[in-house]
C-alpha cells in the first residue's frame, strides 16, 4: 500500500534521473518493470557468479589485512572498497584497488551527492521553490556532482558493452540484454539504457557503504565483547575443518549467524529506511493514513522496542541463539513490502561470508595504543556509520 518513495520534489528528480531510478522514482508501471528487471538481475547473479565474486574479494581483503602486519588500522576504506568491488565487478566487470584513482573519483562523487542532498540547503530549496530563483552555490555543487557521476557511469557502460561478449551472468550484461525482451511495460513505458544507468546508481549506492558501514559495526561491538568473537571462531574451526565456508553452511554455523542477526538488529544501516507515500487511503494500527502522507519507517526504533526485545540496547548476539528469546522474523533492515531492499539476498550472502572469512583468519583486538574501546554511538546520515576507531588484525595460527 506504502509504495511510492518521495520524488516529485526538484532536488529528487534531478539526482534520480527525472525519477529513473528505483529508489526514489514514484510507483508507476515504468517503475515496477524497472523493479523487476533489476531483481531479475540481482537473482540470476546471485544463482551463477556472486559467490565467486564476494570469495574472490574476501581473500583480498584477507591479504590487505595481513599486509598491515598487525598495525593500528580504521578499516573502514578498505571495507568500502571491498564491498563496492563486489558490485562495479557484477555492474562492468571490474574491481580496483583503493588508491585507483576512478575509484576514488567515482566514490567522491557518489558520496557528495548523498551528502549535498541529505543537506538542510536542498531540503531548503524543496520546501521553498522561490529559492530556487536565487544563487544557490549548494544546488550548483549538486548539479555538478550528478553531470559528474553521470559521465563516470556512462563511461564504464560504454567500456562494458564495446567489450566483444556480454556476459548475461553479470548484472548490467542481463539489464542490457533484458532491455530486448522486457523492454515495454504492459501500458507502453520503454526501458532504455536510462533505466539501465540508473540502475547502476542504485546498485553502487544502495550496494556499498551499507555493507560496508555494517563491516565496520560488526568489528567494533566485537571488540566490546572479544568472547563472541572466540565463540565464533570455535564454531568456524570445528564445523569447518579448516576449509572456508559457503553461504550454504549458514545453517551448520548457528552463532555466526547469531552474530550476523544481531548486528542486523542493533545497528540496522539503513535507521530510516527510504520514505515511502501512501498511494491511497489507508491505516496503520488504527491510524488513518490519506492518501500522499509520506511515512518514514523508523527500522532502528522497532529494532529497539522493549515490548518486543529485551534488553534491546544490549550486544547479545546469544538472543538468537536457540533458547535465546528472540525470533529472527521480528527483524526488518532490508525494509519491507513494495520497496524492500533490492540488494537483501546479495546483502546476506555477503554479509555471512565477509564475516566468517575475516573472523576465521583474524582476531580484531584493540591497539595498546588506543586509549579506550571504539564509541558506539555512531554518526547519524542516511546510512548509520560507527565513529572511526583502529584496530589491529592479528592473524589466527
Ligand atoms: C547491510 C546491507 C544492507 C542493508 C541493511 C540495506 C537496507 C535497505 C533498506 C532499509 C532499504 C529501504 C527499504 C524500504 O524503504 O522499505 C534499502 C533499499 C535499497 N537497497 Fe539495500 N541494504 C543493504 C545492502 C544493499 C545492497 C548490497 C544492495 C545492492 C546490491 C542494495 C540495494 C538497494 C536498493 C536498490 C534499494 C532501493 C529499493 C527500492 O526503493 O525499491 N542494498 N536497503
Amino acid at each position: 500500500m506504502y509504495h511510492d518513495s518521495d520524488s516529485t520534489l526538484e532536488t529528487g528528480n534531478i539526482v534520480s534521473g527525472g525519477g529513473r531510478n528505483i529508489s526514489l522514482g514514484d510507483y508507476t508501471e515504468e517503475w515496477r518493470a524497472h523493479r523487476r528487471l533489476v531483481h531479475s538481475a540481482l537473482h540470476r547473479c546471485c544463482q551463477q557468479s556472486l559467490h565467486g565474486v564476494i570469495e574472490r574479494q574476501a581473500l583480498h581483503l584477507r591479504k590487505v589485512l595481513m599486509d598491515y602486519q598487525e598495525t593500528a588500522v580504521d578499516l573502514s576504506e578498505d571495507f568500502t572498497v571491498a564491498a563496492s568491488n563486489v558490485i562495479t565487478t557484477l555492474a562492468f566487470g571490474k574491481e580496483y584497488d583503493k588508491t585507483t584513482p576512478e575509484l576514488q573519483e567515482l566514490h567522491s562523487c557518489l558520496n557528495d551527492i548523498v551528502a549535498l542532498w541529505g543537506s538542510s540547503w536542498i531540503s531548503a530549496l524543496d520546501s521553498f521553490p522561490l529559492l530556487r530563483k536565487m544563487p544557490n552555490p549548494v544546488f550548483a555543487r549538486l548539479l555538478k556532482e550528478v553531470a559528474r557521476r553521470d559521465a563516470i557511469i556512462k563511461q564504464h557502460l560504454n567500456n562494458y558493452k564495446s567489450q566483444n561478449k556480454i556476459n548475461e551472468d553479470a548484472i548490467t550484461g542481463f539489464l542490457l540484454q533484458g532491455l530486448d525482451k522486457h523492454q515495454s511495460t504492459e501500458h507502453g513505458e520503454l526501458l532504455t539504457d536510462v533505466h539501465v544507468h540508473m540502475a547502476t546508481v542504485d546498485l553502487l549506492i544502495g550496494g556499498t557503504e551499507t555493507t560496508a558501514a555494517w563491516l565496520n559495526w560488526t568489528v567494533a561491538f566485537l571488540l566490546h565483547r572479544p568472547e563472541v568473537q572466540a565463540n565464533v571462531y570455535e564454531e568456524l574451526r570445528t564445523v569447518l575443518e579448516g576449509r572456508y565456508p559457503k553461504y550454504s553452511d549458514r545453517h551448520r554455523l548457528p552463532v555466526l549467524s547469531s552474530l550476523i542477526n544481531e548486528m542486523l538488529r542493533l545497528r540496522p544501516v539503513a535507521p530510516l529506511a527510504i520514505p515511502h507515500r501512501a498511494i491511497r487511503d489507508s491505516s496503520i494500527a488504527g491510524y488513518f493514513i490519506p492518501k500522499n502522507t509520506v511515512i518514514i519507517p523508523n527500522l532502528f526504533g522497532a529494532h529497539h522496542d522493549p515490548a518486543v526485545w529485551s534488553e534491546p540496547y544490549s550486544f547479545k548476539p546469544e538472543r538468537f541463539l536457540e533458547g535465546g528469546g528472540s525470533s529472527t522474523r521480528l527483524l526488518m533492515p532490508f525494509g519491507g513490502g513494495a520497496r524492500l531492499c533490492l540488494g537483501e539476498t546479495v546483502a546476506k550472502i555477503e554479509l555471512f561470508l565477509f564475516t566468517a572469512y575475516l573472523l576465521r583468519d583474524f582476531q580484531f583486538v584493540l591497539p595498546q595504543s588506543e586509549g579506550s574501546l571504539p564509541d558506539l554511538r555512531g554518526v547519524a546520515s542516511v546510512v548509520l556509520k560507527v565513529k572511526a576507531y583502529k584496530v589491529v588484525a592479528r592473524p589466527r595460527p
